[in-house]
């Protein structure tokens, strides 16, 4: 396809999808990034910088990855005009090039503009939100046994209140809502209809049944011992009860699970290992406090777009913060690497913070390529860099007698202790 501001690297191959969805990974694939707003202009340059530096090790030369810088957020209006936000060119691109990383992208709070980062997951109906949580040694953590966090978030990102259905208060629009809601459908517990703003929670069974298909799989191919479906269906009951009772149904019909005890729970064999993989549920709140106390009871996670947003950076705090938590969107077909933060629009341009959310996105990416080489060099350098305290503010304000880098600095630190 022709591209506009997009320049397609010569010497580079697009990835291609096979018919089961397999990945045709070429030695010289091209992979589209977003810079990204705020700190993306710090974060990006030493994650490419890291992850060429791996593939160079494991491979010498003989692979290597083509970067094509894509647009969206504030760089994009810069060029393509100040109301384009997201062109769709980039959504072309990353549809044609099947494997894409994104920094972080602002979302203004309030007023019109919605969240680039969530129009990027719905137009492309990247469903999936994997973001996996695991404790490297030497990190700071509130926990006194932080390595027993060892927890893998599959995060509905197509629906839920995320859908962008909302109408502001004092509009001609809310009000038609809250007429049709009162005189048509009966409703007379809006406490303030006069004031009153209103968002819409769609939730159905074919988005919740992909989602939790993909985590009771993840199980299996990774031997993981349990899943947990978590949700606020005590409350909400027609939207986070149903991804609950949806999800116990698809385990039971698809996968074989019977119930344990008359249930709800319910378990099934590992048809590759043998082992009993349990099928769970936890309501939120009172799983925000489990993962705190007995975090080794939960393993694989489903839940829905909200919860998943809140879980991921909750956990993420409990192995070292968001600096260091990746993550993934992804369908059938395409996948779009990004780090769990924000962008941290204070230390925007300062070479200051810790890209190492955004490095182990790539890692997960060069995973997903089958680099598992390159892969395991980077977790090789991350895991040495944190244990020999050279580390960014983040890490170095809690750990005594650590030492404080750049965050190009900490990039290079990692690249010393790759194999
Ligand atoms: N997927 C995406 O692109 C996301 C985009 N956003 C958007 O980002 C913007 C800012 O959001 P905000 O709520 O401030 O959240 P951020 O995640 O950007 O930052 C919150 C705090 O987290 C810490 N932090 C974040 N990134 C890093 C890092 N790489 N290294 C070390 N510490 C880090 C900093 O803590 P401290 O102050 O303690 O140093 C920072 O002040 C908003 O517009 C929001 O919508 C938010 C989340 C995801
Ligand atoms: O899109 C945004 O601005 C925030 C998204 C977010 O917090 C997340 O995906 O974790
Ligand atoms: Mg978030």
């Amino acid at each position: 396809m022709a591209y506009e501001k997009i320049a397609v690297p010569a010497d580079g191959q697009a990835i291609a999808v096979n018919p089961d969805n397999s990945l045709n990974v070429p030695d010289n694939p091209v992979i589209p990034y977003i810079e990204g707003d705020g700190i993306g202009v710090d974060i990006t340059p030493v994650m490419q910088k890291v992850i060429d530096a791996a593939v160079e090790k494991a491979y010498g030369g003989e692979r290597r990855l083509h970067w094509m810088e894509i647009y969206a957020g504030e760089k994009s209006t810069r060029l393509y005009g100040e109301d384009v936000w997201l062109p769709d060119e980039t959504l072309a691109a990353i549809r044609e090039f099947s494997v894409a990383i994104k920094g972080p992208l602002t979302t203004p709070i309030g007023g019109g503009i919605r969240s680039l980062n969530v129009a990027l997951r719905q137009d492309l109906d990247l469903y999936v939100c994997l973001r996996p949580v695991r404790y490297y040694d030497g990190t700071p953590s509130p926990l006194r046994e932080p390595e027993k966090t060892d927890m893998v978030i599959f995060r509905e990102n197509s629906e839920d209140i995320y859908a962008g259905i909302e109408w502001q208060a004092g509009t001609p629009e809310v009000k038609k809502v809250i007429d049709f809601l009162q005189q048509e459908m009966g409703v007379n517990k809006i406490r303030f209809p006069d004031s009153s703003g209103i968002g819409i929670k769609p939730v159905s069974r074919e988005g919740t049944e992909r989602l939790v298909r993909k985590a009771i799989q993840y199980a299996i191919d990774n031997d993981r011992p349990s899943v947990t479906l978590v949700h606020k269906g005590n409350i909400m009951k027609f939207t986070e009860g149903a991804f609950k009772q949806w999800g116990y149904e698809l385990a039971q019909r698809e996968f074989g699970a019977k119930e344990i005890d008359g249930g709800p729970w319910c378990s099934f064999k590992n048809p590759d290992t043998g082992t009993e993989i349990v099928v769970k549920d936890a309501i939120a709140d009172a799983f925000l406090q489990q993962i705190l106390l007995r975090p080794e009871d939960y393993d694989v996670i489903a839940t829905l777009n909200l919860n998943g947003d809140y879980i991921s950076d909750a956990l993420a705090a409990q192995v070292g913060g968001i600096g260091i938590a990746p993550g993934a969107n992804m369908s059938d077909t395409v996948a779009l690497f990004e780090a769990t933060h924000g962008t941290a629009p204070k230390y925007a341009g300062q070479d200051k913070v810790n890209p190492g959310s955004l490095i182990l996105s790539a890692e997960m990416m060069l995973r997903h390529l089958g680099w598992v080489e390159a892969a395991d060099r980077v977790v090789q350098g991350m895991s040495r860099a944190i244990a020999n305290k050279t580390v960014t503010y983040d890490f170095e304000r809690l750990v005594p007698g650590a030492s404080l880098l750049s965050c190009s600095g900490f990039g290079d630190a990692l690249i010393a202790q790759m194999a």
